[in-house]
């Protein structure tokens, strides 16, 4: 097993990286204030995951109650986060009742969200299930839920307790969320570690077949990065928004196809193809760099064509983003592969070449 420790100026906590892991109540217990917990899941994480951990807390003396949600970015709404506080008030959840989020990047967001707000403050703790979670979403402490007009646009930045990401849960995900973690992943390579690009073109397809020593690698890989920049910027005033890389077009196209048409990862994807396209009209990269990003997406089983939204609605939703500064859109580049930098100066006749070029599926 593999401890990473995230350290922020007022706390620290581990996240751990292993096998056997998402039921050690022992590993678990020792971060709860009280024995009390909720754990928090969904219709499909249920039935797989939540009887072992729910009954090894159990067995270790936890009163626990079980959330179960409906399954679906769909879901990542106000009207399920209610959902979440009638269970806790029901259940008599106190202030140090842990909240446990047991699934992919919507659980642990929506738990999240709902522990900084319950009580003003509960206790929780990152179980994550998918490899996009285990990579990305469960560290570092941004919650959320959705707006119709813009994702993620309520929330807070709100710390877990730990993190505990076992290989072994990664056996049950589909083929396509599995590739839609790996999006996360090049993300990181592209923005700051070219190494890492070389190191996924090795591996990557390893990688899809679920070695889990490799599965093990990139994701210690993403989490030392990640705790790396959230460490320096954890509420996102400078470097942090480098995370950010083909999010702005990637959240648009979430927003604009209506939420859960698109996996996260798969309009990440189609976006980091939009923002290299961008950084090469700018004159940062060369067409070669830009097939090479093309190339190792495809290789992960993840769309290199955004739809068509239309250049206005596009614009629409991107000024929807929470990089806007003084209504200005400003986007994450590629300064070169394994480089980026926020850039706020983009012409508009720039942003139009791309939204309306060869990345763009036509009808
Ligand atoms: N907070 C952050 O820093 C951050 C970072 C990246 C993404 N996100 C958010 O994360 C969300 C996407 O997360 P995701 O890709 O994990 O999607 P998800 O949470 O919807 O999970 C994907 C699907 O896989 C199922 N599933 C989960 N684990 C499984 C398992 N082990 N076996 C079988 N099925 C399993 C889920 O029920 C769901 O149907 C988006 O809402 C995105 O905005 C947040
Ligand atoms: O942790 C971060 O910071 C990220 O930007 C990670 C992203 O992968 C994630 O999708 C995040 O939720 C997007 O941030 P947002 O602030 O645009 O919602
Ligand atoms: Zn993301």
């Amino acid at each position: 097993m593999i401890t990473l420790d995230l350290v922020l100026p007022d706390t620290r906590y581990p996240i751990y990286i292993g096998e056997s892991l998402y039921a050690d109540a022992a590993r678990i217990v020792a971060h709860l204030p009280q024995k009390k917990a909720a754990i928090i899941t969904n219709e499909t994480i249920a039935p797989l995951y939540l009887a072992p951990l729910q009954a090894a807390l159990e067995a270790a003396g936890v009163a626990v109650t079980p959330v179960i949600l409906p399954d679906g970015e769909a879901y990542k709404t106000w009207e399920t986060l209610n959902l979440i506080f009638d269970a806790l008030l029901g259940a008599r959840a106190e202030r140090k009742t842990t909240l446990i989020a047991l699934g992919g990047g919507v659980i642990g967001d929506m738990t999240g969200f709902a522990a900084a707000c319950y009580q003003r403050g509960a206790p929780f703790i990152q179980i994550p299930t998918t490899l996009l979670a285990q990579v990305d979403s469960s560290v570092g402490g941004k919650t959320a839920i959705n707006h119709p007009l813009g994702k993620n646009m309520i929330g807070a930045f709100y710390q877990p307790r730990a993190v505990l990401a076992d290989m072994a849960v990664l056996d049950t995900l589909p083929e396509r969320e599995l590739s839609a973690g790996l999006a996360e992943v090049i993300k990181y390579a592209l923005l700051g570690d070219v190494q890492f690009l070389a190191w996924l073109e090795q591996h990557i397809e390893a990688l899809r077949a679920r070695d889990r020593a490799t599965l093990a690698e990139a994701v210690r890989h993403c989490c030392q990065m990640k705790a790396d920049i959230v460490g320096e910027d954890e509420k996102e005033t400078g470097v942090r928004a480098l995370l950010n890389l083909g999010h702005t077009f990637g959240h648009a196209i979430e927003a604009g196809m209506g939420y859960g048409a698109w996996l996260h990862g798969e309009a990440v994807a189609a976006g980091m193809v939009l923002a290299a396209e961008t950084s090469r009209l700018l004159g940062w990269i060369s067409e070669a760099d830009v097939a090479r990003v093309t190339a190792l997406i495809e290789r992960a089983g993840l769309p290199i064509l955004s739809p068509d939204l239309g250049v206005d609605a596009w614009i629409s939703h991107m000024g929807h983003d929470k990089k806007v500064e003084e209504g200005q859109l400003r986007f994450v580049l590629l300064r070169q592969l394994g480089q980026a930098v926020i850039e706020k100066g983009v012409p508009l006749a720039v942003l139009r070449e791309v939204l309306q070029g060869r990345f763009i599926r036509r009808a």
